[in-house]
């Protein structure tokens, strides 16, 4: 295994059921990175995340994620994992019975946050990160889906994780909105944490540039090359100088 690495996929098999979904998954995630997964509907993205934070058995291959092993951790090591890991979904899965602030408050005190000050203090932190400083008091079903979405980013970057798992997390929003959070992603990511996001929207990989992998036909590639046009023709140019 690379040290480098926080994640780490060798030959990687992946099943729902009887189903094999995708093969041979070679991929590797370093720190600062930023990772997009595309392919059509059914093509394994999510199945592909679900065993990144242990919903999915991984079948076969070496599979490395922060230096658990993926093919033999214990369940009862699992929760562990997952609190180095932030993770958002498409549908916001916040609370709806409590506001933004006991949202956030229910997470840190469920991951050992026991000292009030500290506690409102990484909140107004995550709040202000997100651009929702001033919602804390409100309920989820009060935000418009950006807003709750910011909410689930704001959650999910709570503990500091080394990488945030991002499933279609602009699926429900407005083109605009949808910009909006993969760029506050971005940031995120270049202020320390690595990101896995999945997305169907492709001019997004144009606006905001990663490395892109793409599921299709049970196989896993790196087509990174195709959404990145400026940076090849640059390289052709330097080519043609030469
Ligand atoms: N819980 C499940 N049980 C059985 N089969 C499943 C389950 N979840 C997904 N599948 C199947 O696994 C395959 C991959 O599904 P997956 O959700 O990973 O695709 P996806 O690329 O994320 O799709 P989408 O773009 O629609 O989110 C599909 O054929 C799907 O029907």
């Amino acid at each position: 295994m690379d040290d480098g690495a926080l994640i780490q996929y060798k030959n990687v098999e992946i099943h729902q059921q009887e189903l094999c979904v995708l093969s041979d998954v070679n991929l590797e995630l370093h720190k600062g990175e930023f990772v997009y997964l595309i392919g059509k509907v059914g093509s394994g993205k999510t199945s592909l995340l679900k065993t990144l934070y242990g919903e999915l058995d991984v079948i076969d291959g070496e599979a490395e994620v922060l230096g658990y092993n993926m093919r033999s951790i214990k369940r009862k090591h699992i929760p562990q994992l997952r609190r180095k890991l932030g993770i958002v979904f498409q549908d916001f899965q916040l609370l709806t019975d409590r506001t933004v602030y006991n949202n956030l408050e229910f997470v840190l005190r469920a991951t050992g946050w026991k000292n009030k000050q500290e506690i409102q203090d990484r909140i107004e932190e995550v709040l202000q990160l997100v651009g929702m400083s001033n919602k804390g008091y409100k309920l989820p079903n009060e935000l418009s889906g950006g807003e709750q979405q910011r909410i689930v980013i704001a959650r999910a970057v709570l503990n500091s994780p080394a990488i945030i798992l991002a499933d279609e997390p602009t699926g429900n929003l407005d083109v605009e909105t949808g910009k909006a959070i993969v760029e506050l992603l971005h940031n995120i990511c270049e202020s320390g944490s690595s990101v896995v996001m999945t997305t169907h929207n492709l001019q997004l990989l144009k606006d905001y540039p990663g490395r892109v992998y793409r599921c299709a036909d049970h196989q896993i590639v790196d087509v990174t090359d195709e959404y990145m046009p400026r940076q090849r023709t640059i390289e052709i140019d330097l080519n043609i100088d030469n």
